[in-house]
C-alpha cells in the first residue's frame, strides 16, 4: 500500500504553500571533510549487542529536531549550546522550521561502563514526506513516539505508530514540552498508553527543550530497544547483505549511500553489487555519520552508515536496493513499495529562454527524490516546459520554494492535476495532463468512462470545531466512514474518518481546514482507491481561443463555481486592450461563465475647448467606427505575458 498524507499543524503556522523538501545534496556534499582530516573509528568496537538503531516520529511540530539535538549535544556528537536544528540542513529546513528529508547521525553513548553505538533517524514530519518515514524505520528496530503535551495525539501520531508498529519496532512514548504552561502530561501519558496499548511505566515526560529528562531518554533506548538481531557466525564469515535506505550526491564522490548491514560486513576495496541493476562498483570509503562524515576501518553487522563506491549518477543509488560482494550472490531483501506521484503540474519558465536552464534546475532539484517524476511538456501559451509529479500539494510547493531560493528561477506553475483513469475501447489509460481528456463527443456517446483517485482521510479535531469541519468536507465531496471520540481528551476531541476524492484536497483544502479550526485539526490521508465519476474538462478561452496551459479537470458539480472563478481571476490580470475582450469557461463548445474586459476609452475630445460640441460629437463618433475595426482586426491578437500568468498562477 503506497501510502500519501497531508498533515494540517494543530498550531498556528506559516502558510502551507511555502514548505520545502527534495534532495539533501546539498546539506550532505557539506558534510564531506578531507580524509586527512578524519580519524577513523574502529567499528569491531561496536558489535551487534552495543548497537540500537533507531527513529524519532511523531506528528509535526511535536519536536523531534530539537529532541535529536538534545540527544547529540547530551553524548558529546555535538556541542552543546548550538540550540539549532542539526540534522535540518536544508536552507529551506532551517527557514520554516521543518524537515523534509529524513536524516540520520550516529552517536556514541557511555552506558554504565559500556559505549553504545546509537544510530539515530530522523524523519521529516510532513504526510507529503512520509515515504521518508517509512523507509528510514527500514533501518530500525526501536522508534520514539514523540507526543507534545499540550496537543496530545494528533492524526499523524496514529499514522506514524501504525507505520511503526507494522515493522515491529519497539515502541517508546516520549510525552514533550512538558515545560509549557499549557502541558498535560499525565493525561497525554494515558491518552497515548490506551490508544496504542502500551506498558505506562515506558512513557517518558520531558522537556526537548530544557533538556529536562533526555537522559532518561538515552537510558531507555540502550535498555528496551533490542540490538539488531545476532548472528552465530562472525560477520566475516558471512556474505554481505545490506539494506540501500536513503542517498545523497556529493558532486566530487558521486552517489552516497546510506546503508543498514543486514549481515555481513564491508569495507574499502571490496567489490560490490547492486541487486536492482547488478551493476559492480569498488567501495572506496565506508563510515558513520557523526553528524558529518566519519570514516570507519568498515560497517558489519546491524550497524548503520554510509558508502562511497563511485556510483556517478544519483538514480545508481536506488533506494530499497540490496548490496551484496561479487564473490557472495545473496537473494534481495524485500525493499520498500515504490511511490508514486499522486500531483502533476506543469513547470513552466516566465522566459522560454530560459527552458534549459530551468530543465537542469529542475532535474538537479529531483536528483535525489525518487518520487517525483519529470517529463517535457510543451504548451501553446507557455512554450516548452517540465510536467513534474509529486506526492503532494506540499510537496509541489517545497519544489517550488527549493527552485525558486536555490536557484534563483522565477517558474510559473499550473494548477495541479491528480491522474485520472479513462477507460475507452476496454483499454485503460491514465491521464495527467487535460489535454488528454477525451472530447465531450467520445463522453457523450458513452464511449469512454472516467475515474477518479480517492483517498481515506483521518481527521482529529476539538468537537467544537466538529460542526465546521463536516460543512467543509462535504463540500469537498467527502463522505463520511466512521465518527468517534477520542478517549482521554481534555477538551473533547472528535476522530473523523473520511473517504474523498484526492483532487479536492490538493488545492486550498488545508487552508481552508486550518482556518475552520484556528489551526487546531490534524489532518493525514492514504490513497485508496478509483471512483467512476462524472469529470467534465474546463477550457479558458481568452477572446474566443483557448488557452491550453489553463484547462482544468473539475466534477461537473463544481465546473461553474470553478469557471467563475477563474474568468474573474483572469480578468484581473489581462492588461486593458484598445477593443472589448471576452473571458470565457467553456465545457466544450458550450460557454458556462463570462466576464469582458472593457475596452480603453481615450480621451479624443481632449483639447477642445469651450463650445466645439459639433466637433466633440465627431470625434467620439470616429473613435467608434474605429474601435469597431479594431475590434474585428484584433480578434485572436491578444498575447497574454508569461508575467501574467505568473501572476495569475501566484494569487
Ligand atoms: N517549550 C518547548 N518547545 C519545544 C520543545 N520541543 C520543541 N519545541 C519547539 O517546538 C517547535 C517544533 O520543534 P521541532 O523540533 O522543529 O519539531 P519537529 O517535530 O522536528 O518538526 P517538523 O520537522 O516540522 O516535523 C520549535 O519551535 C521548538 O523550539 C519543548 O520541549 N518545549
Amino acid at each position: 500500500m503506497s501510502i500519501f498524507r497531508l498533515a494540517c499543524g494543530s498550531i498556528p503556522r506559516p502558510s502551507p504553500t511555502a514548505l520545502p523538501i527534495f534532495s539533501s545534496s546539498i546539506r550532505r556534499s557539506q558534510r564531506h571533510i578531507s580524509t586527512s582530516q578524519r580519524r577513523s573509528l574502529n567499528m569491531e568496537e561496536y558489535p551487534t549487542e552495543r548497537i540500537r538503531n533507531f527513529s524519532v516520529v511523531a506528528h509535526i511540530d511535536h519536536g523531534k529536531s530539537t529532541l535529536s539535538d538534545r540527544l547529540l549535544e547530551l553524548t558529546g556528537t555535538i556541542k552543546a549550546g548550538q540550540n539549532q536544528q542539526v540534522l535540518d540542513k536544508l536552507e529551506v529546513e532551517r527557514e520554516r522550521g521543518i524537515t523534509v528529508k529524513a536524516n540520520s547521525s550516529s552517536m556514541i553513548y557511555d552506558y554504565k561502563g559500556d559505549k553504545f553505538l546509537l544510530n539515530l533517524i530522523d524523519t521529516p514530519g510532513h504526510v507529503d514526506f512520509s515515504y521518508e518515514v517509512s523507509r528510514s524505520l527500514g533501518a530500525c528496530d526501536g522508534a520514539l513516539l514523540l507526543v507534545d503535551a499540550t496537543q496530545g495525539i494528533q492524526a499523524q501520531t496514529l499514522s506514524v505508530y501504525e507505520l511503526a508498529s507494522q515493522r515491529n519496532l519497539t515502541i517508546i512514548p516520549v510525552i514533550n514540552k512538558i515545560d509549557l504552561p499549557a502541558a498535560e502530561p499525565d493525561a497525554v501519558i494515558e491518552q497515548v498508553v490506551m490508544q496504542f496499548d502500551l506498558d505506562l511505566d515506558s512513557a517518558l515526560p520531558i522537556s526537548a527543550k530544557s533538556g529536562l529528562n533526555v537522559e532518561q531518554v538515552l537510558e531507555a533506548i540502550v535498555e528496551k530497544i533490542p540490538p539488531p538481531p545476532a548472528s552465530e557466525v562472525s560477520p566475516r564469515q558471512q556474505p554481505l547483505k545490506a539494506l540501500l535506505f536513503d542517498s545523497y550526491f556529493d558532486k566530487f564522490r558521486g552517489a552516497v549511500s546510506l546503508i543498514k548491514i543486514e549481515s555481513g560486513m564491508v569495507q574499502k576495496g571490496d567489490v560490490i553489487v547492486s541487486h536492482h541493476s547488478k551493476s559492480k562498483y569498488t567501495v572506496t570509503e565506508v563510515g558513520v555519520l557523526n553528524p558529518d562524515e566519519k570514516p570507519t576501518t568498515h560497517l558489519q553487522h546491524g550497524q548503520v552508515g554510509y558508502l562511497v563506491c563511485g556510483m556517478k549518477e544519483s538514480g545508481e543509488a536506488h533506494i530499497g536496493d540490496t548490496i551484496y560482494k561479487q564473490s557472495q550472490p545473496v537473494d534481495a531483501l524485500p525493499g520498500f513499495q515504490p511511490v508514486k506521484p499522486m500531483v502533476f503540474a506543469g513547470v513552466f519558465p516566465v522566459d522560454n529562454k530560459d527552458f534549459l536552464r530551468l530543465e537542469e534546475n529542475v532535474k538537479r532539484l529531483t536528483l535525489n527524490d525518487p518520487s517525483v517524476t519529470v517529463h517535457r511538456e510543451s504548451s501553446n501559451a507557455l512554450g516548452q516546459g517540465c510536467r513534474v509529479g509529486f506526492l503532494g500539494q506540499l510537496h509541489l510547493d517545497v519544489f517550488r520554494q527549493r527552485l525558486e531560493d536555490e536557484h534563483d528561477s522565477e517558474v510559473i506553475i499550473t494548477a495541479p492535476t491528480v491522474p485520472y483513469k479513462v477507460v475507452q475501447g476496454g483499454k485503460e489509460r491514465v491521464v495527467r495532463v487535460p489535454s488528454e481528456f477525451p472530447e465531450p463527443a467520445e463522453l457523450s456517446n458513452r464511449k469512454a468512462s472516467l475515474f477518479e483517485p480517492y483517498v481515506n482521510a483521518e481527521i482529529i479535531v476539538p468537537d467544537e470545531y466538529v460542526g465546521s469541519v463536516i460543512e467543509l468536507l462535504s463540500a469537498h465531496r467527502g463522505e463520511q466512514v466512521a465518527f468517534s471520540y477520542l478517549e482521554n481528551s481534555n477538551p473533547p476531541r472528535v476522530h473523523l474518518k473520511y473517504h474523498i476524492p484526492l483532487a479536492e484536497i490538493v488545492t486550498d483544502f488545508y487552508a481552508k481546514l486550518k482556518s475552520a479550526t484556528s489551526g487546531y485539526a490534524s489532518f493525514e490521508y492514504q490513497q485508496a482507491d478509483y471512483v467512476a465519476s462524472d469529470l467534465v474538462k474546463v477550457n479558458m478561452l481568452i477572446h474566443h481561443r483557448p488557452v491550453d496551459a489553463l484547462a482544468m479537470i473539475v466534477h461537473r458539480s463544481k465546473s461553474m463555481d470553478v469557471a467563475k472563478h477563474w474568468v474573474k481571476k483572469l480578468k484581473d490580470v489581462i492588461p486593458k486592450q484598445q477593443f472589448e475582450v471576452a473571458i470565457q469557461a467553456a465545457i466544450g463548445q458550450k460557454p458556462i461563465a463570462r466576464e469582458t474586459i472593457k475596452a480603453m476609452r481615450m480621451n479624443v475630445t481632449e483639447g477642445l475647448y469651450g463650445g466645439h460640441f459639433d466637433r466633440k460629437l465627431k470625434k467620439l463618433n470616429q473613435q467608434k467606427r474605429g474601435k469597431a475595426k479594431l475590434k474585428m482586426k484584433a480578434v485572436g491578437n491578444i498575447h497574454l505575458p508569461q508575467s501574467a500568468f505568473y501572476d495569475l498562477m501566484k494569487s
